[in-house]
């Protein structure tokens, strides 16, 4: 099975990474800076022209800006693409946008990673358009997506929601690790030690509800003694609305995955 990838930036990369070793990997990048730095790091080869990358590939990887995506299918839906297999990780476009360019037969999967498929730490949703009829097809697709992390399979609403927890997330939670280092350096620790306290905490905390399945809530009461430290802590971040911004955040994300979405 041949890959080919249209885009090389932060998450082609992703994926090239994670699969060049086991996989035959093709890739198409407009930028030259990035198609020599992919070409030199990962050994694989790239195509002058997206209509050279399909010829020898089963699979295309869409990984350009959401806003670039209509010019690349008006290429793709001038070439012929037989049965291969289209998987596009581009917020908030919907299938049926594919469908239109690409025909309403063609196999076509919505894919929702994020960064720490760098590490093959990620989490990926997973949509597929309804030409997939065998189950093991997708379970093959699925596989391949698992080399970066963790997949799930979900529906387009849900995938668009998944987008503001898990795609855009990392970035919130950079913002959150390094404002609590931040809040130790402020009381006189160096920031190098601060930010492993936090970077560590963060990794531990995760770590502990997913190999005890507890709830954070219930997790978040074992820290708590009564009239302690940790309670001064939680009081003062509800006071500042810290549910409230997290919620809102999610909720400010999914709203420019919608806009996204209609503005291509
Ligand atoms: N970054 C993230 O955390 C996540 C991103 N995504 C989605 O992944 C997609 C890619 O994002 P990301 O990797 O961050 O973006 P990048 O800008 O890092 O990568 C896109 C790359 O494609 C190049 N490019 C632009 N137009 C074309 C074209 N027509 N043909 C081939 N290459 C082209 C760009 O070159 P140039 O820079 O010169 O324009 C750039 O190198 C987006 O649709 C985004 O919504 C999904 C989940 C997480
Ligand atoms: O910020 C963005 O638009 C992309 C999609 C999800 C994460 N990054």
């Amino acid at each position: 099975m041949k890959i080919g990838f249209i885009g090389a930036g932060n998450m082609g990369e992703a994926y090239i990474s994670a699969l060049y070793k086991e996989k035959e990997i093709l890739f198409y990048e407009l930028n030259n800076d990035r198609r020599e730095y992919i070409k030199s790091k990962y050994n694989v080869e790239s195509a002058n022209t997206i209509s050279d990358l399909i010829l020898g590939v089963d699979i295309i990887f869409l990984a350009v800006k959401p806003q670039v995506m209509k010019y690349v299918l008006e290429e793709l839906a001038e070439l012929k693409l037989d049965n291969k297999i289209i998987i596009s990780i581009a917020a908030g476009i919907n299938l049926n946008f594919y469908e239109k360019y690409l025909g309403k037969n063609k196999k076509i999967v919505r894919v929702m990673p994020n960064t720490p498929a760098l590490i093959r730490k990620g989490m990926s949703g997973v949509v597929f358009n309804e030409n997939f009829s065998e189950k093991s097809e997708k379970n093959e697709i699925l596989e391949l997506l698992s080399a970066t992390g963790e997949t799930i399979e979900i529906d387009e609403k849900g995938l668009d929601i998944l987008t503001a927890i898990s795609g855009s997330g990392p970035a919130y939670v950079f913002v959150l690790i390094n404002s609590l280092a931040d809040g130790g350096v402020k009381l006189g620790l160096s920031k190098e030690v601060a930010l492993k306290l936090a970077v560590e905490t963060f990794i531990g905390s995760a770590e502990l509800i997913k190999q005890t399945g507890k709830h954070p809530e219930q997790l978040k009461d074992m820290v708590t003694s009564p009239g302690g430290t940790t309670a001064a802590a939680l009081f003062d971040m509800e006071k500042n609305g810290i549910r409230y911004t997290m919620e809102s955040a999610v909720e400010a994300c999914y709203l420019k995955v919608k806009e996204l979405a209609g503005n291509k």
